[in-house]
């Protein structure tokens, strides 16, 4: 069979009714399958009028709109022909915006310790790409691209992050927990695929244990810089967790008041507590590991602005360096 066999002109109308009737209940998981010459067709324009191209190969299927189990509140092609979500799309810009300011400001830093946590803020670039993707198509690939780099990101920052002293007793250095992390996660993304729908909670479990882990390591601060960008982190992650648990969950209700907006809302305030989160975290780390460098915290772009990105600085000469 060719791959684009069978080229459909469909006239504007019956596209719209092919829309209708391929949508999914909105804020649930459960699958509604659409009539295939809905979810096997990517969606262009041609000279002004709508076609479908309709792939014949099951493997392209995973491509197509509306392939995914999960469709979020925002109404579905409510903006655009080829944007499922449009506002989630749009929100997901979020990504290139923050990325490659937390790379510049995370730069002394990442020089001293390890330049691997650049790796991080790179990655999110692409968290952010197929973040995008997957809400532009609500596609398979794309929901799968989009759970399986946040899960990498996470892999990457248990490994440069997770503290030493909190490592299981057989484990001898950081290289080796590094590989134990690294076989857990390749297990994890082909265990994925088993039930594609539970990814998402197992991605909030981690975080659920970042955030035990962080309120451990507190326990025993003072310093009131480094309390205040711990409370800032879990706040804004409580916000965020809490607009994706009501888009997910919610979604009648807040259809009513018209606002179906609370994944877009998310994906902002989840980058921004990214943002905290992992400077607290990278902080707590240079504290113990690299003390001669004498880290401190500061915001970007001034220092007293409530909600300005957090860094590192470090005071600690390179003659204080060496001499450590
Ligand atoms: C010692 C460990 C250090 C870890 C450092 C933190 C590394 C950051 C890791 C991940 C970044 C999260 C990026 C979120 C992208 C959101 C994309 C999205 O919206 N996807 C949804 C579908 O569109 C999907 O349903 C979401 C699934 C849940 C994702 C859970 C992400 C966990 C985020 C952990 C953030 C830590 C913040 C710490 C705050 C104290
Ligand atoms: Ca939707
Ligand atoms: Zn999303």
């Amino acid at each position: 069979m060719g791959k684009t066999a069978d080229l459909t002109v469909v006239q504007k109308t019956t596209i719209d009714t092919l829309h209708k009737e391929g949508k999914k209940q909105k804020g649930q998981f459960a699958r509604t399958v659409p009539p295939r010459a809905v979810t096997n067709c990517a969606l262009h324009l041609f000279h002004g009028i709508p076609i479908r191209f309709q792939r014949s190969e099951d493997m392209a299927g995973v491509f197509a709109y509306e392939s995914s189990e999960v469709d979020w509140c925002e109404d579905n092609y409510r903006h655009s022909d080829n944007v499922v979500e449009y506002f989630n799309t749009m929100s997901s810009f979020i990504f290139f915006l923050i990325s490659p300011i937390m790379l510049y400001l995370l730069h002394p830093y990442a020089r001293e310790r390890n330049l691997a946590v650049h790796l991080v803020w790179l990655m999110m670039v692409f968290v952010g790409l197929f973040s995008m993707y997957f809400h532009m198509t609500l596609s398979f690939m794309g929901q799968m691209l989009d759970e399986l780099s946040i899960l990498w990101v996470l892999a990457l920052g248990y490994s440069l992050w997770f503290p030493r002293k909190h490592f299981p007793s057989f484990i001898k250095d950081r290289k080796s927990f590094s590989r134990m992390v690294l076989a857990v996660t390749l297990v994890t993304t082909l265990s994925s695929f088993v039930k594609p729908t539970a990814n998402a909670y197992v991605l909030n479990c981690f975080a659920l244990h970042i955030l035990y882990s962080l309120c451990v390591e507190m326990r025993s601060c003072t310093d009131q810089r480094v309390l205040r960008l711990a409370k800032m982190s879990v706040g804004l992650w409580a916000l965020a967790i809490s607009c994706w648990i009501s888009d997910r969950f919610g979604c009648s209700f807040w259809q009513k008041l018209n606002f179906c907006y609370l994944h877009g809302i998310w994906h902002i305030l989840i980058v921004v507590a990214t943002a905290y989160g992992s400077t607290l975290i990278a902080y707590l780390d240079a504290s113990f590991e690299i003390p001669y460098s004498l880290p401190g915290l500061q915001y970007w772009p001034k220092d007293d602005w409530v909600l300005g990105l957090p860094y590192i600085v470090l005071k600690g000469t390179t003659k204080t360096r060496k001499g450590c």
